[in-house]
């Protein structure tokens, strides 16, 4: 295996060094199914030297060079499976998806990518509904990016964009100087309707123009304009924006900050003639309002964007120019722990210790400014109240900000937040079309990665190589967000305590399994997470949101399996679902695209009570698809199902995993969990015992292998006789041989055995999770 040379595909955007947290990471895109994930600096180090012309074990050594630490084996296979399942790794033979480099191949990749998921129906163009939602206005928004590119070439000369930055700053200082007559002619621009109207779409045009120079600065860098569209918000406000991809893969961060800052550049130079008109005008003109409240607001509206608050311009170029992902989440996460860490509790203490001195400084400052400007603007609410309001109704004046902040919550709900939540989903959640989008493309990994079937088992280390950091669990798709946050969730039923203490964080599209024997407080948990409990201490958040009291907005994000479904039975299989689907307020659709979607599509006549055990599991899966939630978790959904029926159920939850769904899976089945989940947490006596890949727990476990011999082959003296057997045991026939030093005691075997009769089982799952709860028992 290390003499191969597997290559990651050329056409694969690998970006710079960025911060998320205390974490430094790369962003690694595929441009052409658009699917996004980070890796940290050990991956990346790896990843940019998988080239094709280096063997792994050279890039091994390389490796052990700068880390410390070898690579073995089983790194190397679950780094490659990675890769290979992601579509990421080159297929030798085939033409490279681009010659590299060359940003327009890839722009023209990322064409044909963007129009195939239009094509698909999975595409954003026309998505919504009335209220809120996006349609395209332009067919090849890349082309007429070109084109606009070429067209104002002349504008980027330095010779030409000096003056033209100094006259937006004469501007600022001209208003500046005016604001006394400029703030009066908006004044009187709000008593005259038809000015008003007119204001309103000539700054309607501003911010398209604004749009606009964000495409054509990306462009002048390089980079791609996937689309050009109208969104809309509330049923009646519109707004053109043009989506520039890939920024943050371009590595220089003044670029970055000059993509992020043109459209306000653009706001400003959109109003110079504007100026020019007023500066000429007499005082007494009729047009004064016009001219005067469309340079105010037009002013306002562009400097506005420059406040660091997301989703502005200011808040993304702050951003790159610190180098940080997620500045405003992180920072919150941060002021959390620090708030945490200023009332003594240690854990928060050794978490905000994690975060290198100069971020600390950066997240704490950012939350201090964002806790500023909320105060400003609060207060800014408060005078404007005060202003509006007759002399003596002076004290109903904070209503006005309470009012507003109160309206935030019925307008977040009427879409803001499903919109957000459509652009933060990464494409693969866009449905199967996009995977098969990205199948045909980039055709199968050719490098021999394993296939993602049910793992047979890590193989053993051999006994000279030290197991390496854990690389592995750092190559595990590193989430972009969080889907859930436990943190110190503690529950008592009466004298039982079920839950003490337990946090952890499970990521967007992460397959997590939930471990524990019975009465381990593993359904308390997943009830509380679900928002089912209450939780005595400790806090949740599941998408974001609090699941307890009661959140309906979050339970139409979520969807739950639990192990006793309840299902109409005497209505068929459709039927059911149909009516599960009309109870949430969806049509027929949803139904049958559940049903097709669990592979029950020729059963769906067929009556509930008549459906087999696994069809069953089945259909209480596609139950809690139907609204096609966000989150899943599912209860031992495989429970009481033969083994052929579980398999066939495991393909079906893989393909969930792989629609970029995040699951949360409670089994008793550890071959499952092994198979299936990115991360399994074990709770034993109501405590964490352990959180990691299986992978990871499996060699923290640092098992003997154990070598079965038929024992008429051997004696059980005969051996313990060979060196490095650390015992022997005699199991239905078999000589179980358990050692640490795998390869030297086969050899002496083959001395005195066919090695042909010889077994080998190497440490599962099972292994470390009897050790793990037998400790976490005692320990409770
Ligand atoms: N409603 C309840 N009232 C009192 N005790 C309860 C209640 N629910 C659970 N318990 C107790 O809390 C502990 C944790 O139970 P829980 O059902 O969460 O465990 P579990 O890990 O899901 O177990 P299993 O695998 O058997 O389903 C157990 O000791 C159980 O007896």
């Amino acid at each position: 295996m290390l003499r191969m040379r597997p290559a990651v595909r050329p056409d694969v955007l690998v970006g710079p060094a960025l911060t998320r947290g205390p974490a430094t990471v790369h962003l690694v895109k595929d441009p052409v199914s658009g699917a996004r994930m980070e890796i940290g600096v050990k991956e990346h180090f790896v990843v940019v030297r998988l080239d094709g012309t280096r063997t792994l074990a050279e890039i091994g050594a390389e490796y052990a060079a700068a880390f410390g630490t070898r690579l073995g084996p089983a790194q190397w296979q679950q780094l490659l499976r990675l890769l290979g399942g992601r579509q990421l790794l080159a297929v030798p033979g085939r033409a490279p998806s681009s010659p590299v480099g060359p940003a327009r191949q890839q722009a023209g990749d990322r064409r044909q990518s963007a129009a195939e998921r239009g094509a698909g129906g999975n595409g954003r163009t026309g998505r919504g509904s009335w209220l809120s939602g996006r349609t395209r206005m332009v067919a090849d928004a890349p082309a007429l990016m070109d084109r606009l590119h070429d067209a104002t070439a002349f504008a980027r000369r330095p010779a030409v964009l000096a003056p033209l930055l100094a006259l937006c700053a004469a501007l600022l200082v001209g208003e500046a100087l005016d604001f006394g007559e400029l703030a009066n002619a908006t004044g009187r621009l709000f008593e005259q309707p038809v000015a008003l109207v007119a204001v309103g779409c000539v700054l309607w045009l501003s911010l398209a123009l604004h749009e606009l120079a964000h495409g054509v600065v990306a462009r002048a860098y390089g980079l791609h304009v996937a689309e050009i569209a109208l969104r809309r918000y509330a049923g009646f406000m519109t707004y053109l924006f043009c989506e520039v991809e890939d920024v943050q893969f371009l590595g220089r961060r003044g670029p970055q900050v000059a993509v992020a800052l043109a459209g306000v550049v653009a706001n400003l130079a959109f109003l110079l003639p504007f100026w020019l008109v007023w500066a000429l005008l007499p005082g007494g003109a009729q047009a004064v309002p016009f001219f005067g409240g469309l340079l105010l607001l037009g002013t306002a509206t562009g400097l506005a964007n420059l406040l660091p608050l997301p989703p502005l311009d200011g808040y993304k170029a702050l951003g790159y120019a610190l180098g940080t992902l997620r500045l405003a989440t992180e920072s919150r996460v941060f002021a959390r722990l620090a708030l945490a860490a200023a009332a003594r509790r240690p854990e928060a203490a050794r978490k905000a210790a994690a975060y290198p001195r100069r971020l600390r400084r950066v997240l704490a400052a950012y939350a201090l400014l964002c806790a500023l400007l909320a105060a400003v603007a609060l207060a800014g609410l408060c005078l404007l109240s005060r202003a509006a309001l007759p002399d003596g109704a002076a004290g109903w004046s904070p209503c006005l900000p309470l009012a507003v902040l109160a309206a935030a919550l019925p307008l977040r709900t009427l879409g803001l937040r499903a919109a957000a939540r459509r652009a933060t989903r990464t494409p693969a959640a866009a449905g199967p079309q996009a995977t098969a989008a990205t199948a045909r493309t980039a055709g199968a990994a050719a490098v021999p990665v394993p296939p993602a079937g049910p793992a047979a088992g890590p193989p053993a280390a051999p006994p000279h190589e030290t197991a390496p950091e854990a690389l592995m669990e750092q190559a595990a798709p590193r989430p972009q967000e969080t889907a859930v946050v436990v943190e110190g969730v503690r529950k008592r039923y009466g004298e039982v305590r079920a839950l003490d203490g337990v946090s952890f964080e499970v990521g967007r599209g992460e397959f997590f399994g939930v471990l524990g024997p019975n009465g381990a407080g593993k359904t308390t948990l997943v009830e509380i997470v679900e928002g089912m409990r209450q939780a005595d201490e400790g806090s949740v958040r599941v998408l974001g949101e609090n699941p307890w009291p009661r959140n309906l907005t979050l339970l139409r994000r979520i969807g739950v399996q639990t192990q006793t479904s309840a299902f109409f039975t005497r209505l068929t299989a459709a039927e059911h679902l149909e009516t599960v689907a009309a109870l949430q307020g969806l049509d027929r659709s949803a139904a049958s695209r559940a049903i097709e979607a669990v592979g029950l599509t020729d059963k769906a006549r067929s009556r509930v009570d008549d459906l087999s055990g696994g069809q069953r599991q089945r259909l209480a899966l596609a139950t809690a698809l139907v609204h096609d939630p966000e989150l899943i978790f599912l209860d031992e959904p495989t429970a009481a199902l033969d083994p052929e029926a579980r398999r066939s159920l495991w393909g079906l939850l893989r393909e969930l995993r792989g629609q970029g769904r995040t699951i949360v899976y409670t089994t008793h089945y550890l071959d499952e969990a092994e198979a299936l989940c990115d991360r399994v947490a074990i709770i034993a006596g109501g405590r964490l015992a352990a959180l990691d890949t299986p992978g990871a727990l499996i060699r923290s476990m640092a098992a003997p292998a154990r070598l079965l011999v038929p024992a008429d082959r051997i004696t059980p003296d005969r051996a313990r006789g060979i060196e490095g057997v650390e015992r022997v045991l005699v199991e239905g026939g078999e000589v179980v041989i358990e050692t640490r030093a795998a390869n030297r005691v086969l050899i002496a075997l083959s001395s005195l055995v066919d090695l042909d009769a010889i077994q080998t089982r190497t440490a599962t799952l099972e292994d470390a999770y009897l050790r793990l709860t037998a400790a976490g028992s005692e320990h409770g």
